[in-house]
């Protein structure tokens, strides 16, 4: 453990002075791509301005034979489009393969001035997140970057998930954190085979009707309520993530063509505390923006309790329903991030206006 009062040093001579606080961007899909993959690799203009961010995925859905074509093609991607106000992520390959050290010496070397953020799979506790830390240092400093690339970690081993909170908290780089339920299950020894969702075996069964003589429990139709196999882990990394000041994200859905468990599953992780997902195909980009952006009329109710609150003190009734600092605390939430939102997005900020004149 470094000591606090060098928590935020450089880690090499010459790379750049680490960030205090993470900066908000609107971050509501990470898409993904596979930068070996011509033809989705030419989609890069045309992807880049429907989402917040776009990812060059360079380990797990990238074939071993093509893992140096990934990383060479994330490399001229970069450096043959200006993305705008979008940000570029990488996630490189896991630090016990062949390819992560060259992944992180090639990408910072050379399109490190590019580069948000580093995504490293399969984190297992804050030891991964100090080498990390100090090999992107090192390079920095060799590529004269004037900012630090972020380090954002993937939530996929039992080991990381015991160690949640040490690795939210292991360095000023660390942006933020995603669920990876496939090889979080397989770590755990669970009994799926999908990414991301429920199971319609994991679930709750109602009482029996007090019985009247015939019959017995397991005879009797009763209602059965499927339960949510994430909802812990994702309720840990939330605690973890605001504990330390830093991100939130739900991960991968899998299941492509059911947009309305998608849409279920990101809902959820939003009202728990996300700020975003993966979108792994094109059709889950726009649930991914609606579901991560408050909802007009949630925003528009949020911005008049901060109004009746005055200096966001005392208590005051608003339409039946109690409003205290607790509640305006949370409305400054809602209203705050709609507020990020809308600056990138003017479609969100005139449906804003829209439901604050219909309020008035
Ligand atoms: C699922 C796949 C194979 C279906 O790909 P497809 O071509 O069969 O689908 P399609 O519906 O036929 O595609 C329609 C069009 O969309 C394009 N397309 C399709 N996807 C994309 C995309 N992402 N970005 C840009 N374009 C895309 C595709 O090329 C095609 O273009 P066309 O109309 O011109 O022919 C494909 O969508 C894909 O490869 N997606 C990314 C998969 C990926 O990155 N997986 C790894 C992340 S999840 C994970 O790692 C787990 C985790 C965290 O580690 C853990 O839980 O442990
Ligand atoms: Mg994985």
């Amino acid at each position: 453990m470094r000591s606090a009062k060098d928590f935020f040093r450089p880690l090499a001579v010459g790379a750049p002075a680490p960030l205090r606080e993470v900066p908000f961007r609107p971050s509501r899909m990470i898409h993904f791509f596979d930068p070996g993959n011509a033809k989705m690799a030419a989609k890069v203009p045309a992807l880049a301005p429907t989402v917040d961010v776009l990812l060059g995925n360079l380990e797990d859905a990238v074939p071993t034979d093509r893992k140096e074509a990934a990383r060479a093609g994330l490399v001229a991607v970069a450096r043959a489009h200006d993305l705008g106000g979008t940000q570029l992520w990488t996630r490189v390959n896991s630090l016990d393969s062949p390819w992560a050290l060259d992944d992180l010496v090639t990408l910072v070397t050379e399109i490190g001035d590019r580069l948000d953020v580093v995504m490293v799979p399969k984190v297992e506790g804050p030891q991964d997140i100090h080498y990390v830390d100090r090999l992107l240092a090192q390079l920095e400093a060799r590529a004269g970057l004037d900012r630090p690339v972020l380090v954002h970690a993937i939530l996929e081993t039992a080991a990381g998930v015991a160690n949640v909170e040490a690795i939210a908290g292991a360095s000023p780089r660390m942006q933020g954190i995603s669920l990876g339920p496939a090889d979080l299950a397989a770590s755990r020894r669970m009994k799926t085979t999908r990414v991301g969702g429920g199971h319609p075996g994991y679930l709750v069964r109602e009482d029996p009707p007090p019985t009247s003589g015939g019959g017995t429990p397991g005879d009797m139709p009763r209602v059965t309520y499927q339960q949510d196999l994430w909802h812990y882990t994702i309720a840990r990394m939330v605690d973890a993530c605001a504990a330390h000041g830093i991100l939130p994200y739900y991960g991968p859905f899998g299941d492509i063509q059911d947009v309305t468990a998608c849409e279920d599953q990101f809902r959820n992780a939003f009202l728990l505390g996300c700020v975003g997902a993966w979108t792994l195909h094109p059709v889950q980009i726009d649930i991914a923006k609606r579901v991560f952006s408050p909802a007009p009329q949630d925003v528009a109710w949020a911005e008049r309790v901060i109004e009746a609150m005055g200096d966001g003190t005392g208590a005051v009734m608003i339409d039946g329903k109690m409003q205290d600092d607790a509640t305006y605390k949370q409305c400054r939430v809602v209203a705050e991030l709609a507020a990020a939102l809308a600056a990138r997005d003017p479609e969100l900020a005139a449906s804003y206006a829209a439901a604050r004149k219909a309020a008035l």
